[in-house]
C-alpha cells in the first residue's frame, strides 16, 4: 500500500454495502450461476454427449464449493487452472497476504478488501468453467446479457432514430447545438450505466423508458459536472488540428446491453460530429460482473443491431460493423481488467496497456468498477481531489462516467455529500446520482 492511502473498503465493516454485497448479492450471483448451468443441462448433452454431462456436473460442483467457502468465510485459495493471468493472480494472492500482520493470517472473503474479493469471485468463476472442457467456453452471464438487450429495445430503436436524424443535419449545426448534442450523448452513455446486471443479483435491469426524454429531469442527480471540461478538450483539438492527423477518444467500455449501444451511439457521434477521429474501445476477456462487455457481447450485438428490422437500428449496426472495418473503431482486449488491481499500479503490473492510454487524447472510463478501481476503492473522504485520489495514475486527461453503486466518492463539494446523507442514507448505492468526473490539465 501506497503511504498516505485510506484502508480498503471490506466486509469487516458489518452493514456496510461491502459487508452487504459479500453476504448477499456474491452469493445470488452464483447460485444464478449454477441454475444457468442446469438449465443448460439437454444443451450440453446434444452438443457433447455424455462427457457434457459430465462437465456440467463438474462446473456445478466447483461453484457450489465455492459459494460454500464464501459463505463460511473460508481462506481464499490458490488458482490451479493454468491460464493467461494464473501467475499473475497468484502472486497478487500471496501480496494479499503479506498485508496480513497477523500470525498465518490469511485473506478471507470477509476480512480482505472487498474489490479483491470480489474480483476474486468472478475470477474463481471462470476458473470453474474452463476446468470443465468441453463447456470450457461456456459463458454462465451470456442469456442475462442478451435479455437486456432485447428488453431495452423500445429505447434502442428510440436512440438510434435519435442518432440517425442527427447525422442528417450535423452540417447544418452551429457550434452551441453540437454542444448540446454531445451533451445530451454524454447523459446517455451516463444514465446507461444505471443497467448494470451485478448490482440487481443478476436480475433483469433494462431501459423500458424513453432516455432521450429523461436527461433534462436527470440533471440534478450529476453530483460532478465536468462536461463542459470534456467539450473543450475535444472542441480545442478539432479547431487546432492538421489535416489528416489524430484525435483519439478511448472508452474503457462496462455494460453490454442497454449501456453498450448508449457508448457507441456516443462514439458514432464523436467521429460524425468531427469532435474526435478515432476511438478504441476496451472490453474484459472473460466474463465478468455479470454484465461486462466481452469481446462476443461487443461482435454479437454489433451483429444483432445489423439484423434488425428497424431501418435506424440496423442501419448502426452496418454503420458500426464498417466503422470497424475501416479501422476507426478499434477493439482492445487486455487481462488487466480483469485483474484485482488498483489503476494506479497499471503502470508496474501491464505496462503496454498504460502506453495503449497514453496514445489518447480522451479516456472515458464508463461505470463503477471503473471507479472503484480508479480510487482504490478506499475510504476516501468525499472531498479530497480526484486527482488525488488516483494516486498517479495519469496516462491521459481521463473522465469518469458514472451512476454511484458503491460506497467510494470523491471530489464532492464541501457539505454536499452530509447533504445528501441526510436525506438519503443509501445515495451512494442506489445508482440514482452519477457523476462526470474530469482529470488532465485544463
Ligand atoms: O457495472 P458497474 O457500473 O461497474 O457496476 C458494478 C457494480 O456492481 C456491484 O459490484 C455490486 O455488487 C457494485 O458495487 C459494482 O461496483
Ligand atoms: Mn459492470
Amino acid at each position: 500500500m501506497m503511504a498516505g492511502s485510506p484502508a480498503s473498503l471490506s466486509g469487516q465493516d458489518v452493514g456496510s454495502f461491502a459487508y452487504l454485497t459479500i453476504k448477499d448479492r456474491i452469493p445470488q450471483i452464483l447460485t444464478k450461476a449454477i441454475d444457468t448451468l442446469h438449465r443448460h443441462k439437454n444443451e450440453f448433452f446434444e452438443k457433447h454427449g455424455e462427457k457434457g454431462t459430465e462437465a456440467e456436473k463438474k462446473a456445478i460442483s466447483l461453484l457450489s464449493k465455492l459459494r460454500n467457502e464464501l459463505q463460511t468465510d473460508k481462506p481464499i485459495i490458490p488458482f490451479v487452472e493454468k491460464f493467461v493471468d494464473t501467475d499473475i493472480w497468484n502472486q497478487y494472492l500471496e501480496y494479499q497476504q503479506s498485508l496480513i500482520n497477523e500470525n498465518d493470517g490469511k485473506p478471507r472473503w470477509f476480512y480482505s478488501p472487498w474489490l479483491f474479493v470480489e474480483c476474486y469471485m468472478y475470477r474463481r468463476i471462470h476458473e470453474a468453467i474452463i476446468q470443465s472442457p468441453p463447456i470450457d467456453d461456456f459463458d454462465v452471464f451470456k442469456e442475462s446479457k442478451e435479455k437486456n438487450f432485447f428488453e431495452s429495445q423500445e429505447s434502442l430503436v428510440a436512440l438510434c432514430t435519435h442518432l440517425q436524424e442527427l447525422r442528417t443535419t450535423i452540417e447544418d449545426l452551429d457550434e452551441n447545438q453540437l454542444k448540446d448534442e454531445f451533451f445530451k450523448l454524454l447523459q446517455i452513455s451516463l444514465w446507461g450505466n444505471k443497467c448494470d446486471l451485478s448490482l440487481s443479483g443478476g436480475e433483469t435491469s433494462s431501459q423500458r423508458t424513453n432516455i432521450i426524454n429523461s436527461v433534462e429531469e436527470l440533471k440534478p442527480f450529476i453530483l460532478v459536472n465536468d462536461m463542459e471540461h470534456l467539450w473543450s478538450l475535444l472542441n480545442n483539438c478539432k479547431k487546432t488540428r492538421e489535416k489528416a492527423s489524430v484525435t483519439r477518444v478511448d472508452v474503457v467500455l462496462d455494460n453490454s446491453g442497454f449501456e453498450l449501444v448508449t457508448d457507441l451511439v456516443l462514439a458514432d457521434f464523436l467521429l460524425c460530429s468531427q469532435l474526435a477521429t478515432e476511438i478504441h474501445f476496451y472490453g474484459k476477456t472473460i466474463p465478468w460482473f455479470v454484465s461486462d462487455t466481452t469481446v462476443h457481447d461487443f461482435n454479437w450485438l454489433i451483429e444483432q443491431m445489423k439484423g434488425s428490422n428497424h431501418k435506424w437500428m440496423s442501419k448502426c449496426g452496418a454503420d458500426w460493423e464498417n466503422s470497424i472495418k475501416m479501422g476507426r473503431w478499434v477493439y482492445h482486449d487486455h487481462i488487466f481488467w480483469t485483474l484485482p488491481h488498483e489503476f494506479c499500479v497499471m503502470s508496474q503490473v501491464a505496462p503496454d496497456l498504460y502506453a495503449e492510454l497514453q496514445k489518447a487524447h480522451l479516456i472515458l472510463f464508463k461505470g463503477d468498477l471503473n471507479y472503484r478501481k480508479l480510487t482504490g476503492d478506499r475510504k476516501w473522504a468525499c472531498t479530497i481531489p480526484f486527482h488525488q485520489a488516483l494516486r498517479g495514475f495519469h496516462p491521459a486527461p481521463l473522465c469518469s462516467v458514472r451512476t454511484l453503486k458503491a460506497e467510494v466518492q470523491v471530489g464532492l463539494q464541501p457539505g454536499q455529500a452530509e447533504q445528501l446523507a441526510a436525506s438519503e442514507p443509501n445515495w451512494m448505492t442506489t445508482g440514482k446520482y452519477g457523476i462526470f468526473q474530469f482529470d488532465g490539465p485544463l
